[in-house]
């Protein structure tokens, strides 16, 4: 297999918001299904909040203590499969406050990256709750560079471009975006895959929590806009396989990178 090629898989599931050990025991379901299968997948990526979805008002008792159980299961099943992971995002407590933290585990198990999400989402009541990153989230996956952002983060596209000028050429965004957005959804990521002509890797949740009705949609779009896997709203594992190789085609293509003219803007 060539060096630029990945196969991924996003892990749609629905979350039982409170309920952490039902959504690790899902979890680890969804996980044997996704490494199982004749195509192998080289990267898995789970929804935003994972753990305990949005139910913000227990976070302090549901939040997972420095990642800890997230990091036992994960560590295992990363380095036993030989697959990296961007482990979603999940309800971390620490001692500075409650973060929204996605960690990343490469093949041997180790966590070599981690992104706590930097805007939170008013209209879910995050900052009530949640205390914000103050750091950008880049990792490495076999050589090749990636950044991630996680849900709302999409609507910020400065974020992405400082993603993508400092190598990125795939973004990973867990999610948890509900109904009614959708037209949002499909088209802010095509925008920051078209923008920065990169891949963008969007893992949605499916389901329900109060009044809230999440549509999945998780999806993949090449840097050249095109949406080339989208599941539909039922709990699924998405799979497709990704050519890094196109990202610097479509750059020289169109070299909007050479183009641009920040000291005007
Ligand atoms: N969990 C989130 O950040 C949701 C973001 C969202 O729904 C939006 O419209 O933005």
């Amino acid at each position: 297999m060539s060096d630029t090629l990945l196969n991924i898989a996003l892990l749609q599931m629905n979350i039982d918001a409170g309920n952490p050990v039902a959504n690790f025991s899902k979890l680890e379901v969804m996980l044997e299904q996704a490494a199982g299968g004749k195509d192998k997948p080289d990267v898995i990526v789970f929804p935003e909040m994972w753990n305990t979805g949005y139910a913000l008002e227990q976070i302090n008792d549901l939040a997972d203590p420095n990642g800890v159980k997230t990091h036992a299961l994960l560590s295992e099943f990363s380095r036993k499969h030989g697959i990296h992971l961007v482990a979603g995002s999940i309800a971390e407590k620490k001692e500075t406050g409650i973060y929204n933290t996605i960690y990343a585990f490469n093949r041997s198990g180790e966590a070599h990256a981690s992104y706590s999400k930097i805007h939170l989402f008013r209209l879910m009541n995050e900052e009530k709750h949640l205390t914000a990153g103050e750091k950008i989230g880049r990792l490495s996956i076999d050589g090749m560079e990636a950044g991630m952002m996680i849900c709302y983060d999409i609507r910020f596209p400065e974020l992405s471009r400082r993603l993508a000028l400092d190598g990125a050429k795939m973004l990973f965004v867990p999610a948890e975006w509900p109904n009614p957005r959708l037209h949002h959804w499909r088209t802010l990521l095509t925008a920051r895959a078209i923008e920065n002509q990169m891949y963008v890797i969007a893992c949605n949740r499916v389901g329900t929590s109060g009044d809230t009705t999440f549509f999945g949609h998780s999806m993949v779009i090449d840097p050249w806009g095109e949406i080339i896997a989208e599941a539909g709203e039922e709990e699924t594992v998405l799979r497709v396989q990704i050519d890094l190789a196109l990202v610097d085609e479509v750059r020289s293509r169109i070299p909007v990178f050479e183009d641009r003219r920040p000291s005007l803007y």
